[in-house]
């Protein structure tokens, strides 16, 4: 039995994909995005050489600033041992949150927080392959006493204290096995974004939506606010193609003014759309609150780019979010979300995980079965997004059936991509970047 895992070496790499060539991903604000990683190896002295992968997700320029950020922070891990951090998870993320100088350049958000993503995610998923379980079970076999205690409740207990949450894991915890079965068996439902990028000509849409229907899903995305005619234009086509039996969301990246988007919504309305997505500014709480009135029962989503548990917990607080959008890598990794995810819970809002991104989709399912297996102990009006660009890139890619995310069944947080992508990818010296002379 290996009893110490130590940290020896922390290898960090910009690894970028041109997505942007093809408009996959593109939207209102984000028009030529490039799928990138800032991406973290945590290396070992294990006996079976397992090492810990994390990455962050940018879309391109600016990824060099997270690889950065992931470089000043690595100090706080190099040299220590996993079990140091195991032993008290919460203590580890105040820890690595906690460094006074490195706080000031965020405190808990922006290019330091998304830093703390990778780090964070990379031990997790070190903890869950040296424990031999996917991320998921790893969790699932953790008692409500346990759960909680990774945890940092500071700035939160206004909205839930650790003995409420320890209540609510505690009222789910003996039915935890039925869920487990229902997952192995059902999967978690997903909705795909895939037909519905802006810069797509219609008939690639209208194919991909013939598709996305074929392959079994229920629900897709479109994304909107760049121009309301063409936005009208486009969601006849999307409404012909999948008829009024499926659910349309919409996602306008942020692009409207509080009361252009209540006005936009008036006309988008007539599309039955589930949600509407960053109608604008993600730190627009009242702005939010006010368009969530204006456009019920049409709910408001958001979250991908909310910055930490405090904006969400306002958000909630104000009743200005009606589906919460977790994004695994925008906020502080799986402690945190733990956290929005148990306010979520209280809060009886749906979370509904962001994942439009490289290798978002594999971390997310993780956090979607927790969700459902310990803490919101449903599946109700909840769903996980899923995007069909850059498995191949992964080890452990996510398995879609019937238009479901099927349980991992690997150790760890299935985010380690393979070498020869790694380093064909990597920006700006690998193969794939080197005749581009710049991004
Ligand atoms: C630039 C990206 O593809 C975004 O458009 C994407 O993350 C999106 O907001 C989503 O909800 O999937
Ligand atoms: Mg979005």
């Amino acid at each position: 039995m290996h009893d110490k895992t130590l940290i020896t070496d922390i290898e960090v790499k910009d690894v970028r994909f041109p997505t942007s060539k093809a408009l996959d991903g593109s939207d209102a604000m984000n028009p030529d995005p490039d799928y990138s990683a800032a991406y973290v190896i945590l290396k070992t002295n294990h006996p079976e050489h397992i090492e810990g992968h994390g990455l962050t997700f940018t879309i391109g320029r600016g990824n060099e600033l997270c690889v950065a950020a992931i470089h000043s922070l690595s100090p706080l891990i190099l040299g220590k041992s996993l079990e140091s951090f195991t032993r008290d998870m919460g203590a580890f993320w105040k820890m690595i949150t906690g460094d006074s100088q490195l706080r000031w350049v965020g405190p808990e958000k922006g290019v330091i927080h998304l830093a703390t993503a990778a780090l964070v995610n990379a031990v997790w998923d070190l903890y869950a392959k040296v424990e031999g379980k996917p991320l998921w079970k790893l969790l699932a076999d953790m008692s409500p006493e346990e759960l909680v205690s990774c945890i940092d409740f500071t700035y939160i207990t206004d909205a839930i204290t650790p003995q409420e949450a320890l209540e609510l894991l505690k009222a789910n915890e003996s039915s935890k096995q039925e869920r487990i079965d229902n997952l192995l068996e059902k999967g978690y439902p997903a909705y795909t974004t895939s037909a519905g990028w802006l810069g797509y000509p219609d008939d690639k849409m209208r194919q991909l939506c013939k598709e996305a229907k074929e392959l079994g899903f229920k629900h897709m995305k479109i994304k909107v606010g760049a121009d309301l005619q063409d936005d009208i234009r486009r969601a006849t086509i999307i409404r012909e193609e999948i008829g009024d039996d499926l659910n349309l969301m919409m996602d306008a990246n942020q692009k409207w003014d509080v009361d252009e988007a209540i006005k936009d919504m008036e006309s988008l309305k007539q599309f039955n759309p589930l949600w509407i997505e960053e109608p604008t500014s993600p730190d627009d709480i009242l702005g939010h609150a006010k368009i969530a009135k204006a456009v019920a029962p049409i709910k408001v989503a958001t979250g991908e780019h909310c910055q930490n548990r405090v904006i969400f917990k306002q958000l909630m607080q104000a009743e200005a979010m009606g589906i919460c959008q977790i994004d695994s890598c925008r906020v502080g990794g799986v402690n945190e979300i733990l956290a929005i995810m148990l306010m979520a819970a209280k809060f009886e809002i749906p979370v509904c995980p962001h994942a439009g991104g490289v290798g978002l989709c594999e971390y997310v399912q993780h956090l979607s079965m927790i969700d459902y297996i310990a803490i919101s102990a449903t599946k109700e009006d909840r769903i996980i997004e899923y995007v069909d660009h850059l498995h191949e890139h992964f080890l452990d890619p996510v398995v879609i059936k019937n238009g479901a995310y099927m349980p991992p069944k690997m150790p760890g947080y299935s985010i380690s991509m393979k070498r020869d992508s790694l380093e064909a990818y990597s920006f700006p010296n690998g193969e794939m970047w080197k005749d581009e002379g710049k991004n």
